[in-house]
Parts: structure tokens; C-alpha cells; sequence
């Protein structure tokens, strides 16, 4: 295969560069960095007339108004030929594990801020899978438009990384794996956990960061909380290796939230020894290619969860949503599929119990994701309107704007403190008064994050105008989080589930009815 040659970089005067503005040859300055644009502006997406216009001159400005600097890292070594002597960039380049200085671009403890939750361990840990997220990015970026899921070989990388062990929590399974960051597994807890929730879901790729991680998340807690000792020392290493994968399946065309109503039957075969399962589950991430199904199945005792391995009679079609593909989200046919009775998680007939176990857990991450969502939708609306000239000014100088920017500010910043100070219960209580005490708190800042996620949406969506609903440039983040935010409210029990939910937990604990 040929090679690509790579120019060779020179320094240039600034006089010197203007000499170079016609088609045939045209040079370019952004930031005091020169590109020779002569045969790319023909192929410039934005066409050859802008740059035209500019040959010769100085484009920091116009280049930066209208491009993400990602495009610059892309094309550089192609166009770039040098730079200007006796200056130096001033427009520092963002390297993978970058935090951002943006006010509001971070959880305030990232910003030099005080903290009562994160430690030093923390600190270090978001740094460490920020960078493994931004390495992966270019590939997730192309992966979320093709419609293709995570590799393999990518999901074992980050099995060996350890960030796919980071998507479950603090316990036992964590014992001799290696953490992102060096953390060690018994320094390991619920805020590190809501780190690596908040990182890749930051990836802005929702559908392809679903593939690496929504299945297992929800799938394997299921596993190590009610699985036997069998079933728990195979399955578990080989998800955390990120050799295998596994989903949940509960939801059904029939039933969504209403769990109860499940149809999908395990008739236990004349020898005692299967389950025969027959029926549908609709909208399972990751299904499309998985290896292990955790099934909520209704057996002659009631609802049961069953471990089901990919085998005859179980099929999965692809299912298009409002995001990519990537995610693998499936219809399942399970057609005569035999099951061993030492598959079932808990008692049989006690569903209800391993499904409930996994609710608090799985909205809390889906809070930690969809508001690392919302707060990247708001870095990138600070950085717009603080680039973007309007009618003379920046967008930030307009009062409406700043109105808008307010809102949202403080809207990211009410779900975070919640979240922070809900993590810390999470922390320092058993799982029986966690199971108590914070489903209705998790089920409330679930609907206000997802609230919060629609407005945030919307503001950033008006102030980016068309750039919010183009896929490319600018406004991808924008576009990407207006077509899919609906997700989180909707999966692990809607908006208005959530609502009854935290305020009938309330009710529950009054202390007297004529108070
Ligand atoms: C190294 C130099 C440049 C490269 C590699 C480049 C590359 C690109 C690419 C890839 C796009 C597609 C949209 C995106 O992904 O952002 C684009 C769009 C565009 N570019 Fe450039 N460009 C360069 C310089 C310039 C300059 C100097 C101008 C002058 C104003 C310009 C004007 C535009 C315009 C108007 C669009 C359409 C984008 C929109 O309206 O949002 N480009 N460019």
C-alpha cells in the first residue's frame, strides 16, 4: 500500500504566505500555523469558494467559527506546511484525557472547586478513562453513522483496562482486576462508578456507547446478586474480559412498564431438567450480538429470571431507533429454547424480587449518564456562544442568550448535586436500607434529570439554530443529544413512573395521616 508523504515543515513570514493566493496555490494561516489549501479546496466540504476568499490571509477566526478543532487534528497532516516564525500557537490543542476549562464544562470538584465526595483516587480515575474514551472516539464517532457495534477486540481492550468492570459497582468480582487510573479495587466505589458512567456517556455517541456498555451494566448484576456459584464464576470473569456479553431482557411487545403482564412462558420439560422458553422480548440492547440473555420468564410458580445462552430456537433481529444501530438493540424470538433448571436466578417464581434488586442501580446510572450528556450539550453551547458573532457581537453578549445559558447552568448543576449527595448514600449504607430509603429519591432525580435533559435540549437545540439539527460540524453534540435524550426517559421506567414512584415512597414514610 502506498504511503501518504507528509509535507515538510518550514517557518514563513506572514508576507511571504500572502504570495500564495491563487487556485493553483493557495496557502492559509490559523493560528499562526500555515496550510497549503491548493488542491484540498476543491474538495472542501464548505466549498472552494470560502477559501478562496481567504487565500493568503489569516482564517483563525473564520476557521474556528465554523469547525470543531477536531477537524483541524484530522487534516493537519495532510495540509499543514509549516508556521510563522517568532510565533506560537495560542489555541492549545485538546489531547485525549484534556478536562475542560470551560466554566460548567466539569463537575465543579474538576474545576478547582471544593468537594465533600471526591478524593484524589477520583481525580485520577476520571483522567485515566477520559483518555481511553477520547482514544476511542475517532472509531465511535464513525462506528455511531455505520451503524456497526463494538468490536470484539475493542471490547476486550476495555475488559483489559478494566473500564468495563467500572460499569457495576464496588464488590468482590473486582478483586484482581486492574482500574483505570491505577485505582485499586478496594479503594473501588459508587462515585468511581458514576465517573465511568458520566465518561462514556460523554463519548456523545449514545447508540455505540450503549454496545459497549448498557448490557452488561444491567445484565450481570442479575448474575453475581442471584446466580449460582457455577454460573457466577463462569459468566462473570468472561464479561469483565470483555470476551463475552450479556443483556436483559424484560420488556416485551405487550409489556413496557407493567412488568407484571409478561408473556413470554418456561414449561418445564417431562424430565425436570429444562425450561422450554417460547415468546418475544422487543427493545433488549445489545441483543443483536450477545452471547448470554438474562430473560424474565413466566413459569407455572409465576415470574421467573432465567440465564439463557445463545442458542437453537433463540433469534434477534436488529430494531432501528432514533439512535445508531451500534447498540444492537433487538427483537428476540425464543422458539423451543432449552433451558437447564440450574439456569434460574433467585427462586423460582421470586422474578419480581432479582428484577426490583436491579431498578435503584440501573436509574442511578442512567441518571449519571444522561446528565454527563446534558452538561457536555452545555460546554459545547458555552464555547458556541462565546465563538459565534451575531450582528456584531458574540452570541454571548445578547441578553436572551445569557437567559438561556442560565437556565441551563443551574438546571446540570441541581441533577449533579443531587446525584453527588445520592452516591454518597449509596456509599455508606447497606443494600437493605438503600433499598429502602433511596428508591423514591432515585426514581424523583431520575424525572428531574430527564426533564432537565429536554430543556437543556432545547435551549441549546434554539441557540444552535440549524447547526442543532445538522449531524456534522458544529452542532453534532447538539443534533446527536435532541435525537436520542428521550431514551433516558423512557428505559428503566418512565418519566411518569418515576414522578408516582418517588412520591408515593414519600407518602409511605408520613409520619401521621392528620399531620
Ligand atoms: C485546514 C483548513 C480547513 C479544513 C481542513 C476544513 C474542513 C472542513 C470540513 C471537514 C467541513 C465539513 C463540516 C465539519 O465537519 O465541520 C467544512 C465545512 C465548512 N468549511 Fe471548512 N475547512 C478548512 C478551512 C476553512 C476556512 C478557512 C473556511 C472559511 C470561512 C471554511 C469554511 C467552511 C464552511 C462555510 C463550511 C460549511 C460548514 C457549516 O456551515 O457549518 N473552511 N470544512
Amino acid at each position: 500500500m502506498a504511503m501518504l508523504s507528509m509535507p515538510e515543515l518550514k517557518t514563513y513570514t506572514r508576507e511571504e504566505v500572502k504570495k500564495h493566493s491563487s487556485p493553483e496555490d493557495c496557502w492559509i494561516i490559523i493560528d499562526s500555523e500555515v496550510y497549503d489549501m491548493s488542491t484540498f479546496a476543491d474538495l472542501h466540504p464548505g466549498g472552494a469558494f470560502v477559501i478562496m476568499e481567504l487565500a493568503g490571509k489569516d482564517a483563525t477566526d473564520e476557521f474556528y467559527g465554523l469547525h470543531r478543532q477536531e477537524v483541524l487534528v484530522k487534516y493537519a497532516p495532510k495540509l499543514k506546511i509549516g508556521s510563522i516564525a517568532n510565533e506560537k500557537p495560542a489555541i492549545p490543542v485538546a489531547t485525549p484525557g484534556t478536562i475542560s476549562q470551560v466554566p460548567y464544562g466539569e463537575p465543579s470538584a474538576w474545576q478547582g472547586f471544593k468537594s465533600a465526595y471526591f478524593t484524589e483516587s477520583h481525580l485520577k480515575f476520571r483522567e485515566a478513562i477520559r483518555k481511553i474514551c477520547d482514544e476511542i472516539l475517532p472509531e465511535a464517532l464513525v462506528n455511531e453513522e455505520l451503524g456497526k457495534s463494538p468490536s470484539i477486540e475493542l471490547n476486550k481492550k476495555l475488559g483489559q483496562t478494566g473500564v468495563l468492570a467500572a460499569q457495576i459497582g464496588p464488590g468482590p468480582w473486582l478483586q484482581g482486576r486492574s482500574l483505570p487510573g491505577g485505582v485499586k479495587p478496594e479503594e473501588f466505589d459508587y462515585f468511581h462508578e458514576m465517573i465511568a458512567h458520566e465518561e462514556i456517556a460523554r463519548l456523545g455517541t449514545p447508540g455505540y456507547a450503549d454496545g459497549i456498555t448498557a448490557g452488561l451494566t444491567i445484565g450481570l448484576p442479575p448474575i453475581f446478586n442471584f446466580g449460582s456459584a457455577a454460573l457466577k464464576n463462569k459468566i462473570v470473569p468472561e464479561v469483565l474480559n470483555g470476551e463475552k456479553r450479556i443483556c436483559l431482557a424484560i420488556t416485551e411487545p405487550f409489556v413496557g412498564s407493567d412488568v407484571a403482564g409478561i408473556r413470554t412462558t418456561a414449561k418445564l420439560s417431562d424430565d425436570g431438567k429444562h425450561f422450554i422458553v417460547n415468546g418475544t422480548k422487543k427493545w433488549i440492547t445489545n441483543s443483536v450480538f450477545c452471547d448470554y440473555f438474562c430473560v424474565a420468564v413466566r413459569t407455572a410458580k409465576g415470574i421467573t429470571m432465567l440465564l439463557v445462552e445463545k442458542s437453537e430456537g433463540l433469534e434477534v433481529k436488529p430494531i432501528k431507533t432514533s439512535y445508531s444501530i451500534a447498540a444492537g438493540t433487538g427483537y428476540i424470538t425464543f422458539d423451543d429454547v432449552k433451558v437447564p433448571v440450574e439456569n434460574i436466578l433467585g427462586k423460582e417464581g421470586k422474578g419480581f424480587q432479582v428484577i426490583m434488586a436491579n431498578f435503584n442501580h440501573e436509574r442511578w446510572a442512567i441518571i449519571c449518564g444522561i446528565n454527563a450528556a446534558s452538561r457536555h450539550v452545555l460546554e459545547e453551547t458555552l464555547k458556541w456562544t462565546n465563538q459565534r458573532v451575531v450582528f456584531g457581537k458574540k452570541l454571548s453578549a445578547q441578553p436572551v442568550v445569557r437567559n438561556k445559558l442560565a437556565s441551563m447552568i443551574a438546571q446540570v448543576e441541581s441533577v449533579q448535586h443531587w446525584l453527588e449527595n445520592i452516591t454518597y448514600q449509596m456509599v455508606n449504607m447497606s443494600y437493605a436500607e438503600q433499598t429502602v430509603k433511596l428508591a423514591g429519591p432515585i426514581a424523583l432525580l431520575k424525572y428531574h434529570s430527564t426533564r432537565v435533559a429536554h430543556n437543556v435540549s432545547d435551549e441549546a437545540t434554539q441557540i444552535f439554530g440549524g447547526r442543532g439539527i445538522t449531524k456534522s460540524g458544529m452542532g453534532r453534540v447538539i443534533e446527536t443529544f435532541q435525537r436520542t435524550y428521550k431514551f433516558a426517559a423512557i428505559l428503566g421506567g418512565s418519566e411518569e413512573i418515576m414522578q408516582d414512584l418517588g412520591v408515593r415512597q414519600a407518602l409511605r414514610t408520613f409520619p401521621d395521616a392528620k399531620l
